[in-house]
Formats: structure tokens, sequence, C-alpha cells
């Protein structure tokens, strides 16, 4: 992983996350946030459960740290059964995929995580699993080749990624449950600020909530980042408890601004506004401009912009927005009318994003 993967203010998880499980909701009534994923749920949860089946197969999809993991072994829990682990790059080979799959009960929950890096042999192996039950396997090889059918348990398959859009079609097909998760609303994030500084035992204002809660760019994964940094900032200025003021002057010194955005979104933004005149420019120019990893572009650091309206995504390429603009204290250039280039993308952008909006 590299240096800029570790930044405070990626999704992506990091070494010093590890603790974060203690924070993890266990429950469905726990997990805050994500109305229409959870309503959606605990319907499929109950139907399941009340038949005694499998519940069918799930794809959790959506930025890094928004809760997919934490969800998934929600699952698990709530349905009663077993839940298997697992992720697309571990699984090397098909026979490494049909240990794990006679090894389950039935009803268990096989989760794989990153599912969009499946080896294609595997995912081969998924299909008719996933399916029908049922493994078909190629067992010795050349001429004494012979093929085996062996009936599965009955499971279900539970995939996360954070690009349903390298999903194949045949693969996300079969998911019988596609749930898309979003950024947190501030107010959602709070009270999961609010709960994790109770967790970690120590006493916050409603309002110290808040200042953190806004700072984390919608993702509960950061927001439990940030309070950990608050915490220690604050127990070393031996200050309790932490309120707003607090929290801005820690969180100021972690170089989080107001809108949550740091020096590597800033430096973003700044590059489309001063080089290229605000855009629009492809990504791959500015992945080289910023000598930054096309897919860090796009998985960590665009997607929060984009939500905030700071950038648009246009057909020809990434254009900084009004907002975009006015964040980094400049003026939006405008067209001989007057009218703010930025806004004539709009239109383009939006037509766009419906498009887009699951990659
Ligand atoms: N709705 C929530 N309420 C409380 N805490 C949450 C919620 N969603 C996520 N978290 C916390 O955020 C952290 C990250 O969540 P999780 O690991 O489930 O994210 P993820 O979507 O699987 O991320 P990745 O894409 O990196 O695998 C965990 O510590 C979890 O406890
Ligand atoms: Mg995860």
């Amino acid at each position: 992983m590299n240096e800029e993967n570790d930044r405070l203010l990626s999704g992506e998880r990091h070494a010093e996350d590890r603790q974060e499980g203690s924070l993890r909701p266990r429950r469905l009534d726990d997990f805050t946030g994500q109305k229409e994923v959870r309503e959606n749920l605990d319907v499929f949860i109950q139907a399941a459960r009340g038949r005694e089946e499998a519940m069918d197969h799930v794809l959790f999809f959506g930025p890094p740290g928004l809760g997919k993991t934490t969800l998934s072994q929600i699952v698990a829990s709530e349905l009663g059964v077993g839940f298997r682990a697992t992720s697309g790059p571990v699984i090397a080979k098909a026979g490494d995929l049909a240990a794990l799959l006679t090894n389950l009960q039935p009803r268990d929950v096989l989760f794989i995580d990153e599912i969009h890096r499946l080896n294609p042999a595997v995912e081969e192996i998924l299909y008719p699993a996933m399916e029908d039950f049922q493994l078909d396997l190629i067992i010795g090889e050349g001429p004494a080749a012979r093929s085996v059918r062996i009936d599965l348990p009955p499971f279900t398959l539970v995939g996360a990624t954070t690009r349903s859009g390298l999903l194949t079609t045949p693969l996300r097909d079969r998911f019988g449950i596609p749930l898309r998760l979003r950024f947190y609303e501030p107010e959602e994030l709070v009270d999961i600020v609010a709960r994790g500084a109770k967790l970690l035992n120590f006493e916050m204002t409603r309002d110290g909530a808040m200042e953190i809660a806004r700072r984390s760019r919608g993702t509960p994964r950061i927001a439990g980042r940030l309070l950990r940094r608050v915490r220690d900032f604050a127990v070393v200025a031996g200050k309790s408890p932490v309120n707003a003021f607090i929290a801005d002057a820690a969180l100021t010194r972690l170089e989080v601004d107001n809108l949550g955005l740091d020096s590597q979104d800033r430096r973003y933004l700044t590059c489309i506004a001063s080089n290229y005149g605000g855009g629009p420019v492809g990504v791959d120019t500015l992945a080289a401009a910023l000598s930054e990893e096309r897919d860090t572009i796009e998985d960590v650091i665009e997607p929060y912009l984009l939500q905030q309206g700071l950038i648009q995504r246009t057909p020809r390429g990434r254009m900084l927005g009004v907002k975009g603009f006015t964040h980094l204290g400049l003026t939006p250039p405008r067209n001989q009318a007057g009218v703010p280039m930025a806004d004539l993308f709009e239109s383009e952008a939006l037509k766009n994003a419906n498009d887009e909006g699951d990659a």
C-alpha cells in the first residue's frame, strides 16, 4: 500500500484501524443510517428466517468504509447462521473455492470481499454454485480428466465491492439482492460518533460530535479515525468534555478543513483550477499531473468531491464546479454572457451521473 492511501481522510482501511472492530455494530438495530438498505435487509432476513431457508445472495457495493463488511456480519448474526469470510484475490484456484463451499453448513453466509477481483476460472465455478447449489469440478488432467458434480448445502453468498462497474454481468445477475451503500449525512454520522465516544469511554458534547461528523466525508470509518485522533488531542491537552471548540482545534491541526477535505483533495482541486482552467480534463491526465494512481483518484478522492458537487464528471473529463472554485477561494471563470462556465456543464454532467454512478 502506498503512502497516499494511508492519509487520514481516505475511506480505505489502514493499519491504525485495527481497533475499529470494537466500534462495529453487531445488530441491524445498532446500525445507523442506510435506511433503505436496512429496511430491505430486514424484510429479506425475516422472510428467510420464517421459511427456514438460505437467504438470497446479497451484493453490497459502494465506497470504502461505509459498512459493507459490518453489514455482512450483521446479516449472518441476524439470520442466526455461521459466517465464513474470504476475499476475491485470496481464492487462487477453483479448488480453494470448492473447499470453502463444501465446508459450509446449510444456510451459512459466505462473505467474499473485493469480489470484483475473483480469478475468472474461480468465478465460473461460482455460477452453478450460486444458482443451483452445485459444484462442477474437473478432476485429473488430460485424457484421464473427468468432471464430477457435487451437491452443496444451500448457502447465502454475500459479496462486497467498491467497484460494481468491474463485476462481470453474469456474476452481477446472480445476486438477487444488490444493495448500494451511500455516503452518510452528518446527522447520521453524529450518532455514530457519539456512540463511538461512549464505547471509547470519553465525554463529548453533541456539538463536539457534530464537528467531527461534518468533517468525516460521509464515511463512518473516517469518523471513527478522527474520533480517536481528537480523543488523543483532548487527553494530551487535558480537556474534557470534548466540545466543538476542542474538536475544531484538533481537526484544524490535522489539516482537515471545514468540508472534510485534506491537502490531497485541495491539491486535486487546485490542479484542475490552475493547470486546466477548471477543466474538462481527463482522469488519466490528472493522474499523471498529480503522480497518483488512476484507481486512487477514482476510488478514494473523487467520490466524495462528486457527491459534494465540488467537481463534475462529463464525457470530456472532470470539471470543477462553482462550489469547487469557491471552496478554493477562487472566482469561477465566466463566458461572455457572464454565466459561470462550470454551470454550463452541470446539466451535461447530471445526464451522465446516472450511467456512471455505479462505478
Ligand atoms: N452504520 C454504521 N454505524 C456505526 N459504525 C459503522 C457503520 N458503518 C460502518 N461503521 C464502522 O466503520 C468502520 C468501517 O466499516 P466496514 O469495515 O464495514 O466498511 P467497508 O464498507 O467494509 O469498507 P471496505 O470497502 O474498506 O471493506 C467499522 O469500524 C465500522 O464499525
Ligand atoms: Mg470491508
